[in-house]
């Protein structure tokens, strides 16, 4: 298996067909096609991953809820299965030899809120497919996990691997970082377990910060939009709170080489461990957003509030979108985690290990690339003050005289 040269973003795939086929190094004959499975494989990650991995000859399986909006990669099959569904992976996991495991839910917005949901997708999914791979065979197991199975919303700076411990799980900032910890702890204890009939299963776990790249749809549309409706008009947090990023191509390698870390070829040296992912670089949020604000068109944001004023906001912002939730959703433009975690406190990891056994070298990438193809593929025009806009100074005015009367009163809740 290795990552295509042309490089596994989603729009990578429309050459696909150029893609040299795998070959031996030795003897230039044919080996064996690899099959593997990506469960999430409609997502922004898990369709890069595949489509990569297809452009290099594997053949893979895209596992998703929901279909890719990407076309899809010659040598990909997309299967709309949920990762709970035992029968679907039955059928998707005859004859893999690799699954890398990466759906799951609640990472941001309103999904934050969906306990159950979460609980049952990213727990019980992951015992399902563990459970899976050893009934069926599978001899590797490449999970992505998240830097948030340790960071807790207390400052890490250049934490390793052997120096950072998980977050005790009822300390978590959310449910989702909960669950992934849940998950992460159950792929790592699966390792080498006996498989039916000979082998054993081999597991590792990947731990990425947030992750960015052309057409990524979880954050940069997200953040885009808010600024559209002139809802960054605030910073809030240390100007010297650092955390990390990782391009989607980066990632991509680094998961291919965990799974050739997972084989005898590389001496298993990746079996049972886990690794944190990154660009190797540190920045502080609202300076690496700035090109987005500048490609929008718009001015940075400059009205510093107190960040317990901005938690007090996502508390009201979190209760109203629940409140109102049967009749009309209006998501929580920030949620309590994302305010008192990533942005407001410096989180940041060494990739020393995973360079070290894995051969990862990230590539340098820029943020403001992925901007550009953003503000090319939407008409970026300048709008006057939305009602959200005037909702949010509401909401934080209120924020203010809460916090006031929570301070005056004696208490404090730990952000303040
Ligand atoms: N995006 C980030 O910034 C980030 C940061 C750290 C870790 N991660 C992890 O990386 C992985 C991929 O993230 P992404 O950005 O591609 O997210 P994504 O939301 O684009 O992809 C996740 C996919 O999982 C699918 N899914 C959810 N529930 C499912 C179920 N029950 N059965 C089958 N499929 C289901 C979703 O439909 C979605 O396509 C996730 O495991 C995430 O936790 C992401």
């Amino acid at each position: 298996m290795q990552p295509s040269p042309a490089g596994p973003s989603p729009e990578a795939c429309k050459d696909a067909g150029q893609a040299p086929p795998q070959k031996s190094e030795a003897t230039s004959v044919q080996a064996p096609r690899q099959k593997v499975v990506v469960t999430g494989g409609g997502g922004y990650l898990g369709f890069s991953l595949g489509s990569s991995l297809a452009k290099s000859g594997t053949s893979v399986v895209l596992l998703d809820l929901r279909k890719p909006q990407w076309e899809l990669c010659p040598g990909t099959e997309f299967i709309q299965a949920d990762v709970r569904d035992e029968d679907a992976l039955v059928r998707a996991f005859e004859g893999v030899d690799c699954v890398f495991h990466m759906a799951s839910h609640g990472m941001s917005g309103a999904e934050k809120l969906q306990k159950e949901q979460i609980e049952s997708t990213n727990v019980g999914g992951t015992k399902r497919v563990i459970e899976v791979c050893v009934r069926q065979r599978v001899p590797r197991l490449v999970y992505t996990s998240t830097v948030n199975v340790v960071f807790g919303g207390r400052p890490i700076e250049q934490g390793d691997e052997d120096s950072v411990p998980y977050v005790p799980l009822e300390k978590h900032m959310d449910h989702y970082s909960r669950t992934k910890a849940i998950a992460d702890q159950l792929t790592l204890m699966a390792n080498g377990t006996p498989l039916p009939g000979g082998g054993t299963l081999r597991t590792c776990v990947l731990r990425p910060p947030g992750i960015y790249g052309p057409e990524e749809q979880r954050h940069l549309p997200r953040v885009a939009s808010h600024i559209k409706k002139r809802l960054f008009l605030f910073r809030f947090g240390d100007r010297g709170t650092r955390m990390n990023w990782v391009h989607v191509r980066n990632l991509v390698q680094a998961h291919v080489l965990a799974a050739e870390a997972l084989t005898a070829a590389r001496g298993y040296v990746a079996s049972g461990q886990a690794y944190y992912i990154n660009d190797g670089e540190s920045v502080n949020i609202f300076e690496w957003m700035a090109p987005l604000f500048e490609k929008l068109g718009y001015s940075q944001p400059w009205i510093q509030v107190p960040t317990s004023w901005v938690y007090l906001t996502a508390i009201l912002m979190e209760n109203v979108h629940l409140a109102l939730r049967p009749i009309c959703s209006l998501p929580p433009l920030l949620t309590r985690s994302e305010v008192s975690g990533p942005v407001a406190v410096t989180h940041t990891f060494r990739i020393a290990k995973a360079r070290a056994q894995l051969g990862y070298a990230p590539g340098k990438f820029s943020f403001a690339d992925a901007v550009e193809r953003y503000v090319q593929s939407t008409a970026a025009r300048p709008r006057g003050p939305a009602a959200r806009t005037r909702l949010l100074l509401a909401l934080l005015l209120l924020a203010g005289l809460l916090a006031l009367a929570l301070h005056v009163s004696g208490l404090r809740p730990s952000v303040l």
